[in-house]
């Protein structure tokens, strides 16, 4: 059998499996009494290729788009716009220029010459009753007239199913239907032979069993689909940061609307079709939504952002045009809301187990049959009737048929995988209310089989709540961090330092510190540009008077391959100058000149990058996270079409910030180790730093090896073979390092790799893993200490479950069979 099952059922896997073998699984299971049961919530391949052909036309109409948008482009200068665009009444008479379908045109399109003839993103946004910097007004009145005439940003979900149409669904079933048929003929020879009531028992007794059945089955298909739909709903609660009133603030992208100003980051998904405002290196993947991967440049020239492709790098502000149902994106998802999930591993299994002891119930079954009718037979022979046969004699074999059938639904254990479905959605339900969300069922099975687990640091090893607690400008190394302290920093420091410092701080960032409607402070940023806002604050920064004085001109935004940021800014006194931070010993190589105790920038001889370099490594090791900031004075002859330049930097100085470890992880680990689950660290920080944080969690034993990133590039296969097992920490990784580890120990070495990260440096990681626990926006709320837990929580649930199922399954089975019997 196990044979049997592996050569048929093995080759689904927990993840990315191919169309053909889910479609030749499924093929194998020919005997499934209710097919519609069996397969609820598994992925629906039909609705999957309806989809591609989707997507496949979806490029070809972009592909289209694209030719005629440059062709266009060319011939726009020299002609005369002119529209013929003709604005409805009641878009009109609410307030707006423009309607939906318009707007729907020109984004999709690819429409420059609609652009144009609008006015560009500025007209578009006029006409939309916006404005580009502060965004639409919130009054609730305007929101819903907003909502009346270009649509909200969900798209159309099949209607919940009622209770009947799941007692439909139960009563679809092949046996059940024989059964019934049996209980007809029953009723008739019984009430035509006995009269009314004492020969109606026997179909009675069949026909309230099949009651019991169906009704149970349809209360609990009932009852999870409704779980099943909260869960859906949870997984659907994502938030973009949008400016309205003047006020930058997190909304739900359901509640997105055109006019709308959203602020993507690299890592973000386009919640909505839109326009490019502003933003920098902007460099959008499409394959979502049109299978291809080469990624696209959007800015000025090519503005055009559609919703569900996803920003690779980069930051922008993107005005909303259109929303839900009006996107293709919207389209594709109302297609894809009917399919479920792939199915795991173990579930195709016990289909495969549930078909085979099908085959056997059903052979045993008709075996049954012949005998008790050959029984019969005999009898009659022996009393020489056989050619009389009277109604007695056809119910004996209604009845022998009724056995026979009672045998296959007994046999077949129809709710085998659909079991395991409910057992993971429990365990998905119970996880759910730890803050930890499943996006796929397969994933807890998988999880309980993980053998590897490849940690990044930042956010899930440490509680990614950073504070700059240490810094080094101009030769002077003190503590930081409250006032008190950072004050008395900035005052021993030479002023043109300290003014340097600021100015890097505030417009070398990603980050913005704004005024919330509650008139307080607050500093929006991932948490390194937060520690840094913060401490710039301590220090005495305006931000926003620093912001005014000079204007930026062109922004690099921090990704993890290039591991630092840059500006720069044109000067009030005219000039240029490049800020740029990031990855201390990367800055530092940068930089030929530092400001000095005096506030005099020198050159960077070998004594001062010594002292630097010593500076670096004692934070490091200290599980600091090191920055270094820097500037380059460019004068006049820079032009903003070429790259912020790489060299030549001065140094302003470095900073320390700490990020604690979370509370639990050490256990956690220790659980893992003891479960003989490998947990290994992969993060982008320095080495020193990964080291101490490692060794502090337990990861980093002294026969462990801890490599960098660049060096484990260079390897080649072999050494990696035999490298690989002993890499405990991998530091200053790229997000390609990090997907190469994976690759090597899913393949190399057969191993089950669980990857846990934060979604964007991470995510080519998250995507080979067999199974990827991505750290959220809710990632502080979701500890490493839980997702691990919830391994055994996982397994014991599922057991519990079943259980508790198959009891239940018995007691109804065993009443169907003594009042059949
Ligand atoms: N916003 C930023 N601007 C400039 N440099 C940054 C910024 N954020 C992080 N860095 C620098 O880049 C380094 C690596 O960052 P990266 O995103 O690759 O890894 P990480 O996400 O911080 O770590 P992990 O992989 O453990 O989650 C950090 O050590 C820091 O020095
Ligand atoms: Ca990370």
């Amino acid at each position: 059998m196990e044979n049997y099952l592996n050569e048929n059922f093995g080759d689904v896997k927990g993840k990315n499996s191919s169309e053909e073998a889910l479609q030749r699984w499924r093929n194998l299971c020919w005997l499934v009494k209710n097919r519609k049961r069996r397969f609820r919530f598994t992925a629906n391949l039909s609705k999957r290729f309806e989809a591609e052909a989707i997507r496949r036309s979806n490029q070809e109409k972009l592909r289209v788009a694209v030719l005629v948008s440059k062709a266009a482009l060319q011939f726009i200068h020299c002609l005369n716009l002119s529209s013929d665009y003709v604005v409805p009444k009641e878009v009109e008479e609410a307030g707006f220029q423009i309607c939906a379908d318009e707007l729907g045109s020109i984004v999709e399109g690819h429409d420059v010459k609609k652009l144009k003839i609008h006015g560009e993103v500025e007209g578009i946004a006029e006409k939309l009753s916006t404005s580009i910097n502060d965004g639409i007004s919130t009054s609730e009145d305007l929101l819903n007239v907003r909502k009346g005439i270009y649509g909200i940003n969900k798209f159309n979900e099949s209607p919940p199913r009622g209770f009947l149409v799941f007692v439909w669904e139960a009563l679809q079933d092949m046996t059940l239907m024989i059964l019934g048929v049996c209980a007809l003929v029953s009723l008739i020879v019984g009430i035509a032979m006995e009269g009314w009531p004492k020969g109606a028992h026997d179909g009675l007794g069949i026909v309230a069993s099949i009651l019991l059945v169906v009704f149970v089955t349809a209360t609990s298909d009932y009852k999870q689909s409704l779980q099943f739909k909260d869960l859906d709903r949870e997984k659907k609660k994502i938030t973009v940061q949008v400016t309205r009133n003047a006020v930058r603030q997190k909304i739900s992208i359901y509640d997105l609307l055109p006019g709308d100003i959203v602020h993507l980051f690299i890592g973000d998904q386009v919640p909505a079709d839109g326009l490019f405002v502003s933003g920098f290196s902007v460099l959008i993947n499409e394959s979502s939504l049109t299978g291809e991967s080469e990624p696209v440049n959007v800015n000025a020239v090519n503005p055009f952002l559609l919703s569900g492709t996803k920003v690779q790098d980069g930051s922008c502000k993107m005005l909303v045009t259109t929303v839900g149902m009006r996107t293709q994106w919207g389209k594709l998802m109302a297609t894809l809301s009917e399919g479920g999930d792939d199915e795991t591993p173990l579930q195709v299994k016990l289909n495969g187990v549930a078909t085979i002891i099908g085959k056997i119930g059903l052979f045993f079954a008709v075996v049954t049959f012949a005998v008790l009718v050959q029984g019969l037979c005999n009898r009659k022979l022996r009393e020489g009737t056989h050619w009389i046969w009277s109604g007695d004699d056809a119910r004996e074999m209604l009845e022998y048929f009724a056995i026979a059938v009672t045998i296959v639904v007994v046999a077949v254990p129809e709710g085998l995988p659909l079991a395991v479905t409910l057992s993971l959605a429990f365990a998905m339900k119970k996880m759910m209310n730890d803050k930890a969300l499943v996006r796929n069922l397969a994933a807890c099975e998988t999880m309980g089989s993980s053998t590897t687990i490849c940690s990044d640091k930042t956010g899930t090893l440490t509680t990614n709540h950073m504070t700059v607690v240490k810094a080094c400008v101009s030769g002077e190394t003190r503590e930081v961090g409250s006032s008190e302290s950072t004050s008395s920093f900035g005052s021993a420091i030479p002023e043109i330092a300290k003014s340097i410092l600021l100015e890097s701080i505030f417009k070398n960032t990603g980050g913005e510190v704004v005024v919330n409607e509650e008139k307080k402070v607050q500093i929006l940023g991932t948490p390194t540009e937060t520690a840094l806002l913060e401490f710039g604050l301590l220090l005495g920064g305006d931000s926003h008077q620093k912001r005014e004085k000079s204007k930026v001109v062109k922004v690099e935004p921090f990704n993890s391959t290039k591991k630092r940021m840059g500006v720069v800014i044109e000067l009030p006194d005219g000039g240029l100058r490049a800020h740029c931070k990031g990855a201390s010993e990367i800055v530092l190589a940068a930089c030929d000149k530092f400001i000095d105790s005096n506030g005099v920038v020198a050159p960077l001889d070998e004594a001062s990058t010594n002292h630097l370099k010593d500076t670096i490594e004692r934070f490091a090791s200290e599980s600091l996270r090191t920055l270094c900031l820097a500037y380059l004075e460019l004068g006049n002859e820079y032009s903003d079409e070429s790259p912020i330049p790489s060299e030549g930097y001065t140094c302003i100085g470095i900073v320390g910030i700490k990020d604690p470890v979370r509370p639990g992880v050490k256990e956690s680990v220790a659980i893992c180790r003891s479960a003989g689950i490998v947990v290994r660290m992969v993060t982008g920080d320095n080495l020193t730093t990964a080291k101490a944080i490692a060794r502090e969690c337990g990861i980093l034993t002294d026969d462990g090896i801890a490599i960098e990133g660049p060096e484990f590039r260079e390897k080649s296969e072999e050494e990696l073979q035999e490298l690989i097992p002993k890499i405990q920490v991998m530091a200053r990784s790229s997000p390609l390092d990090k997907h190469t580890l994976v690759r090597h120990l899913r393949t190399t070495f057969q191993e089950v790799v669980a990857v846990t990260g934060d979604g964007t440096n991470d995510a080519p990681a998250l995507h080979e893993a067999d199974i990827g626990l991505a750290m959220g926006i809710a990632g502080t709320e979701v500890c490493f200490t839980k997702s691990v837990s919830h391994i055994g929580l996982c397994r014991t649930s599922s057991f519990v479950f079943f259980f508790i199922k198959a009891l239940f399954m018995h007691r109804i089975i065993k009443e169907i069979a003594c009042k059949i019997i």
